[in-house]
Order: structure tokens, then C-alpha cells, then sequence
């Protein structure tokens, strides 16, 4: 309820806050307008009085000062809540509800004194508990609640006059000053009555470690962090901030800082389901919550604002500036992500910034958490795009796919499927010198995975006459998705290809996105394909590409796996299928983003690190490149960042790179095991060893898709040459998936051989298991045997 007296202030409010600073209490005020020298000095009181404790500022305009209508609508517009008068305002553009008449039962006024504003106070409030005591919420600032507490007519009468925290304890049965013996004091800022005047609101704000006498914030524990929480944090950062954390980065750097906002505010218009407008949301928040806190703007400044645009009578049009509006209209169809990605790259195309790494000490485990955090995966959050892609091609096969790649990849096809024999025009363009470099990686990674096979099944007598057998069996049919949105990638056709042919799968299918320039598939792919045996080639990519492997179509046989990497599409059509009993279709793995971690120490070679770093980063915009130093001084890890930036630049993939290096990390380690043990809680898709006896060190490696051992090892031999796979677990699969191999285009199949000297030796064991588990059937078949053997007692039952 509306407490009967209002403070009226004139030019000398201060004076008056100064003389009678109980007044401050009462949330809502009056300005006499009469009272000041014209509408700017006003507007002055008002931004002062909100600034302090007042909720609502309203102006009285009874007296001789008039304003004209902008004036007023001026006033209203910047924080005067009402216009106090018992004339009618000749304004038809001043809303109704911001003009009102003075109450009769308010009284606006500054001559008061303490008494009786605690005697008008007191007869606002009544209670009907037999001890006579008030219910008291106490609040903090945020309006977030600390406890229930009691008051008494002496408390309150203490509270109003001294301003801070004062309540009745029914324990000690006496008037309790808050903090006064733990020092957890409070200051009041305002109290309120509740609507039936039979409870109270103190708002105070609170020293020390909290209102509770558990040492707890709240009486209901910690209270919840929030943006609240983050300010209080980040304030703290201010002061006590960690050396080399990325907040004090932060703070130091507003280039940097500035950078981050604008990047995260894009993220957020980019950004499709609830938990990604959350995600994205949150991490504008914290960049935009940064640079208030190095500035001294709290989060009630923020708040008072918005309080103040609520009130506003005229607003701007709310357009958006050209430059903004220029890049949204690019990218209009929610369901175009690449064309959000394209806009990225164009903003930062031709920046001079300087392209570096963070660096964190391992021993910053704050930062070293944010490092080794992944870029978010949206696969899940896209189910809501794939799934009608999957339906549609599902029910419609052939057309569906034809109509999406029309949509999609922008080719218009007349049928969707290659057949083998490719005809030769789809191998123009294949140099002789391409041809010998694909032939070579073909024999290597075939020699590699061919020595993966098992030739001869494993035997093993557990008992005698129980002879047990295990032997592989090629999967019946494999789709492979060659990824060709960004770039065209010839490598993963042989790296899945070739093992298909060595474990002797009977269909090979491969699927890749057509060519815009001509709707036909890359040579190099062509070449792969005839040389890995495949069958056809599935002239789509995308959701769509999968979901015709998996269900097949009118020209596109079903298959049984479905391997290869993708976009964000491709892997949540992959995990769709996978859980589909319909589909009856397993996949390799949830293949994300490249990245690359590399452990190099003080001998390290930086031209060497740094180009491990950027051909990994150049992969994509959330690929992550991790460098973990070894006892690197400061000099290293700047030749190595120099390196990087010079390295970068030259890349055609620049503006790519750029923005991996944007979420990657130099983490600074002293010792080896200390890296080792960094980098096998990541688990890297790719680790690079670039450190003296480097192949002495590979047995501390626990987690990892694959490693290359030492300066002259870089991963690009092992995405196209070497002769290992490259399909390999990303995002810390690495703790539980193996990369692509032979096996993973084997099933293996066991079989056991049980002679009557085998059912002797175990026959016995099963039938107690079976009894135990109430299983009857079982026994019997084993029961039955034995009897007609003699190998049971006449009477066995
Ligand atoms: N981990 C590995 O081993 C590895 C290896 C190579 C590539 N990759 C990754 O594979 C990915 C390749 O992605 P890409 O985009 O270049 O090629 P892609 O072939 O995976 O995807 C292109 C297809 O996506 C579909 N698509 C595009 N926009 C769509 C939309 N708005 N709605 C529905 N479908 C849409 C289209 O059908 C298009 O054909 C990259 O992320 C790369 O890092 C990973
Ligand atoms: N490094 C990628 C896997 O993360 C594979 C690749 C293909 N082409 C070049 N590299
Ligand atoms: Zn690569």
C-alpha cells in the first residue's frame, strides 16, 4: 500500500536528505515544480533521486511554473513517473495515466519531523498476532529474499531512525540490531507495507557474508547467481583479478572485449532453437556484464533504465541502423546456415587484427576449463530441420532428394544416382600428377588397413570338448558420405573407401553433394570410387543424402552403415538413423568439428607448431587447435603467436582461421606429464608431439584418435598419406571410440563347438545358473542331454 506521506522536494533536496535522512524510506517522491528554475534542473533532480533510493519520482504542478508539451513529454520520457495536478493538462499527447489528481489521503510534504513520521507510519500498520509483533520480510537490493523476521512498534521506531536493520527477537525477547555482534549489519533502504497493512517489507542492503546466523546468504541458503551473481564476481575479478585469467584479458583489452560483444551479439541473431538463443544469450550477457563492471555501471543503472524506457511516451521508430540491416537481409531464411557462416566471414575478411591465442597457465583452472571446452555442438538442437528432410525422402525417394539438392546445393538433377562403371567425362580435369598422389595414399592406407584383417579365426578351448571361435564377417553393404559443402574432400573417400574394399564389403555406396559449376561429383572422387570398387555415387549431400542410404530409394540401395563426416546436418541425420529400429542402419561415430592438440617444448621448431595449429584451424570456423607448452619461455610463446599471425595471414582460408584461433589456447604446463595428462582429459581427434624423444613419451598417452610422433610428423600426413585413417573421434570421443579401421567395416561373428565331454565339463554350471534365474527351458535342454549321455543320476530332477 501507498505509504500517507509523500516527500516533496524542491532544488534543496539534498540539503533536506541530509537533514532528514529517514524521508529516504519512502520509495515514491514529488519534485515541486515550482520549486525550480526550468525543466533541465528538474530532469537533474529526478536522474539524482533515482540514482539513490527513490522508485518513483512524480512532479507537482500546482504552483505558478508551467511547461510547455515537449517539455513535458520530455519529463516523462526520462524518468518523472506521473504528473502530479488537480488542473487538467491541455496536452491530448500526454497519456491520461501518467496525469493525476493529489489524493486526498497522501500528504506531500518535507516538513516533517522523525516522530511523527514514525507515528504516521505506525498507524498504517496493524497486526493480529497475540504477541503483537509484525511479520517482517527482509529483501536485499535485487529484491531477492533473505529471511522472515519479526518487528515490534520499539524496532520499528529504531529502524526509521537510524536506517538500518532492526527487528524484535521472539528467542532473546528483545529489540535485535542486526550485525551488531556478527558485523553483518544492514543498511535500510526502504520499507513497504503489504496491501492489507498487516506485514512488512524491509529492504536493506546487506554487509558481510550474509543475513543468516548460519553464515548462509539467505535463511534459505546461498542465494541463486544469476546476472546478479556474475556482477558480484566480476566486480570481485576487478579488484582480485587472477593474473593471465581471460577476465583480466578482458578487462585490459576493450579492443578484445568490444570484439567479443559484437561476435556474440551475431551468434545470438544466428542463433535457431531455445537452448542456443540461451547459450548464445548468456555468453552476450557475461561479454556486455564485462565491460558495465569496467566501467562502474551496475546492473541497477541498467535496470533504473529500463525502468525509464517503460515509462516513455514517444519512442523511437525502432529501425535498425543501415550497416545491421544490410548484413540481416543476406541472411533472411532461418534455415540457411551457411549463408550465417558466409556473413561471419565476410565481416572479418581483410581485418588486420592480430591473430593469437589465448594463453593460460595450467594452474588457472578456470581459464584451462574454458580452454578445453568444446565449441557448442548443435546437432541435437537441428532435429527439428532434418526430421521432415528424412520424412519427405522416406515417403518420396528419388523426387525428394533430386528436390532437395535443387534446394540445397542449387543443381538440378535428372536422375540422383551414378552408376559404376563411371562414365570417363566425370574423370576430366584429373591430372596425371593427382592420379599418382591418390594411388599413392590408396596403397598406404591399403597396406595399413590390410594388415588390420584377420586372416585365421581365433580358437580357443575353454574346457575340453568346449571349443569356442570367433571370425569376421564384411559388413553386406556401406554408405559413404564424402562432406563437399566447404570443400571437396577427395582424402575421405579413400580413407573410407579403401578399408571398405580390404574387409570385403559387397556394396559400396558413396553419396557427396553435386557441383553447383556443373552437377557432377569431383573427379578425384570419381577416381576414389572406381579404385575402392563402389558401386554409386549418390549425387546429394545433407540430411537427405543419409536418409536415402538408410531407407534406401527407387535408385539408391539401403544400406547397413552409413560412415563419414558432415556438417551439422549430416551427423543429426546419422544419430537419427541410428536409433531408428526401421532403418536398421548402425553409423562409425558422432563425427564433429577437426581439432588438433599439440604438445611442443622449448626446442620445438615455431614455424613447424604453428603450421600443425593452422591446418587444423583452417578446417572450419569451430574447429579448436590446442597448444600445450612444456616449460615455454615467454619469448618461445611469442615467436610461436608471431609465427601463427604471419602463417595465418598467407592462408587462403584466413577468415576461417581466424575465428577458430578465436576459441583456441596455448596452455602452459611445467612438466611432461603434467601435458600428458592435460591432453589426455581432452582427448584430441589429433595429437602432435613436437617434443625431444618424443616416441618416449607415447605410452603416456590414454586418450587420443591418433598421434604424430615428432618435428617432422605433421597431421597432414596422416589426413592423406601416411597410411593411418583419418576419420577419427572428435569432441573427446577419443575416450571411448577407436577411429576408423578395418573392423569398422567387419561385424564379428562367434560359434562354439560342445562335445559329450564339454557338456560334462560345463553342463552341470548351466543348469544351476538357469535354476537360479528361474529359467526352466534352459536346463532342460541341457538336462535333457546329459540324461540320454548318462551323465545324471536316474533320480536327478
Ligand atoms: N572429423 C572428420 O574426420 C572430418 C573430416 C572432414 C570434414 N569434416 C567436417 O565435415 C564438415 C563438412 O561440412 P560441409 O558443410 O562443408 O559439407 P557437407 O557435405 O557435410 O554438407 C553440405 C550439405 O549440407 C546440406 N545443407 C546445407 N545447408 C542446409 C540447410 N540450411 N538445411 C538443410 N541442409 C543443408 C546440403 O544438403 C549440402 O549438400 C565440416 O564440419 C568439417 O570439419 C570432419
Ligand atoms: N583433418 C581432417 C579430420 O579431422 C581430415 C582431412 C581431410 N582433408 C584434410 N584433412
Ligand atoms: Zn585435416
Amino acid at each position: 500500500m501507498t505509504f500517507p506521506i509523500i516527500p516533496l522536494y524542491g532544488s534543496d533536496f539534498q540539503a533536506t536528505l541530509t537533514a532528514k535522512p529517514f524521508l529516504r524510506l519512502v520509495g515514491d517522491v514529488a519534485l515541486d515544480a515550482s520549486a525550480f528554475k526550468n525543466d533541465t534542473d528538474v530532469l537533474n533532480a529526478v536522474k539524482q533521486l533515482l540514482k539513490g533510493s527513490a522508485r518513483t519520482v512524480s512532479l507537482v504542478l500546482t504552483g505558478d511554473k508551467e511547461f510547455d508539451e515537449n517539455q513535458l513529454i520530455n519529463l516523462l520520457n526520462n524518468g518523472v513517473s506521473s504528473l502530479l495536478t488537480n488542473t487538467a493538462i491541455p496536452f491530448d499527447s500526454i497519456p491520461k495515466a501518467r496525469v493525476l489528481e493529489i489524493p486526498s489521503t497522501i500528504t506531500l510534504t518535507n516538513k516533517i519531523t522523525l516522530q511523527s513520521f514514525t507515528k504516521t507510519f505506525l498507524s498504517q500498520v496493524k497486526t493480529d498476532r497475540k504477541d503483537g509483533l509484525y511479520t517482517t520480510l527482509v529483501v536485499d537490493d535485487k529484491e531477492r529474499c533473505l529471511g522472515l523476521v519479526y518487528s515490534s512498534i520499539g524496532s520499528i521506531t529504531q529502524a526509521i531512525s537510524q536506517q538500518v536493520g532492526v527487528y524484535f527477537s521472539r528467542s532473546r525477547n528483545e529489540i535485535w540490531v542486526k550485525g551488531l555482534t556478527s558485523g553483518n549489519t544492514q543498511s535500510l533502504l526502504s520499507i513497504d507495507i503489504d496491501c492489507d497493512a498487516d506485514a512488512l517489507k524491509f529492504t536493506v542492503s546487506q554487509v558481510g557474508t550474509g543475513f543468516c546466523h548460519n553464515g548462509t546468504q539467505s535463511c534459505f541458503g546461498d542465494l541463486t547467481y544469476g546476472l546478479t551473481g556474475l556482477e558480484h564476481t566480476l566486480n570481485d575479478r576487478m579488484i582480485n583479478a587472477v593474473d593471465g585469467s581471460y577476465t583480466q584479458r578482458l578487462f585490459k583489452d576493450e579492443t578484445l572485449l568490444n570484439a567479443k560483444i559484437k561476435e556474440e551479439a551475431e551468434e545470438l541473431t544466428e542463433a535457431v532453437t531455445k537452448d542456443e538463443l540461451a547459450w548464445e544469450a548468456a555468453d552476450l550477457f557475461y561479454f556486455a556484464m564485462v565491460r558495465l563492471v569496467a566501467n562502474g555501471v551496475s546492473l541497477a543503472d541498467v535496470e533504473r533504465n529500463l525502468g525509464m524506457k517503460n515509462l516513455k511516451i514517444t519512442r523511437r521508430k525502432g529501425d535498425a541502423k543501415e550497416k545491421f540491416l544490410a548484413k540481416d537481409t543476406k541472411n533472411n531464411d532461418n534455415t540457411q546456415e551457411p549463408a550465417a557462416k558466409k556473413a561471419k566471414v565476410e565481416r572479418t575478411l581483410g581485418s588486420n587484427d592480430k591473430i593469437y591465442l589465448d594463453v593460460v597457465n595450467s594452474t588457472d583452472l578456470e581459464g584451462v576449463t574454458k580452454a578445453v571446452t568444446r565449441p557448442i555442438q548443435k546437432t541435437s538442437q537441428i532435429m527439428h530441420l532434418v526430421n521432415p528432410i528424412i520424412d519427405n525422402v522416406r515417403k518420396i525417394g528419388d523426387k525428394a532428394l533430386m528436390d532437395y539438392t535443387k534446394k540445397f546445393d542449387g543443381v538440378d538433377l535428372k536422375a540422383p544416382v551414378l552408376e559404376a562403371p563411371f562414365p570417363e567425362e566425370y574423370l576430366e580435369g584429373l591430372t596425371q600428377e593427382m592420379k599418382e598422389a591418390l594411388d599413392l595414399s590408396i596403397e598406404n592406407v591399403r597396406k595399413f588397413h590390410a594388415a588390420q584383417l584377420q586372416k585365421k579365426p581365433l580358437v580357443v578351448t575353454t574346457q575340453p570338448g568346449v571349443v569356442c571361435s570367433r571370425f569376421p564377417r564384411a559388413i553386406e553393404k556401406v554408405g559413404i558420405y564424402i562432406p563437399g559443402g566447404t570443400a571437396i574432400l577427395p582424402s575421405t573417400a579413400l580413407m573410407l573407401g579403401v578399408p571398405a574394399q580390404v574387409a570385403g564389403c559387397k556394396e559400396i555406396v558413396f553419396a557427396s553433394p553435386p557441383r553447383k559449376s556443373d552437377g557432377k561429383v569431383s573427379p578425384e572422387v570419381v577416381y576414389v570410387a572406381i579404385k575402392c570398387g563402389a558401386s554409386k555415387i549418390v549425387l546429394a549431400g545433407g540430411a537427405q543424402a543419409v536418409a536415402a542410404m538408410a531407407y534406401g530409394t527407387e535408385s539408391v540401395p539401403k544400406v547397413d552403415k552409413i560412415l563419414g563426416p558432415g556438417n551439422q546436418f549430416v551427423t543429426a541425420a546419422k544419430m537419427y538413423v541410428q536409433n531408428d529400429t526401421q532403418a536398421l542402419c548402425s553409423i562409425d561415430m558422432p563425427a564433429g568439428p577437426s581439432e588438433v592438440l599439440v604438445i611442443a617444448d622449448e626446442d620445438a621448431d615455431v614455424d613447424f607448431v604453428a603450421s600443425d595449429l593452422l591446418s587444423q584451424a583452417e578446417h572450419g570456423i569451430d574447429s579448436q587447435v590446442i597448444l600445450v607448452g612444456v616449460n615455454l619461455s615467454d619469448k618461445k610463446v611469442q615467436h610461436i603467436q608471431e609465427a601463427v599471425h604471419e602463417q595465418a595471414l598467407a592462408l587462403p582460408r584466413v577468415d576461417i582461421v581466424r575465428q577458430c584461433i578465436a576459441h583456441s589456447t596455448i596452455i602452459l604446463c611445467d612438466n611432461y606429464p603434467e601435458a600428458f595428462d592435460m591432453s589426455n582429459k581432452y582427448a584430441p581427434e589429433h595429437l602432435i608431439l613436437q617434443i625431444n624423444d618424443a616416441d618416449r613419451y607415447v605410452s603416456l598417452v590414454d586418450n587420443a584418435g591418433s598421434i604424430f610422433v615428432g618435428s617432422y610428423t605433421p597431421e597432414s600426413c596422416g589426413d592423406y598419406s601416411s597410411g593411418t585413417n583419418h576419420t577419427l573421434p572428435t569432441y573427446g570421443y577419443a575416450r571411448q571410440y577407436s577411429g576408423a579401421n578395418t573392423a569398422t567395416f567387419q561385424k564379428f561373428i562367434t560359434a562354439q563347438q560342445v562335445t559329450s565331454e564339454g557338456l560334462e565339463n560345463i553342463g552341470k554350471a548351466v543348469m544351476c545358473i538357469a535354476k537360479v534365474e528361474g529359467l526352466d527351458g534352459h536346463r532342460n535342454a541341457i538336462k535333457i542331454r546329459m540324461s540320454k549321455l548318462g551323465l545324471l543320476p536316474k533320480d536327478f530332477v
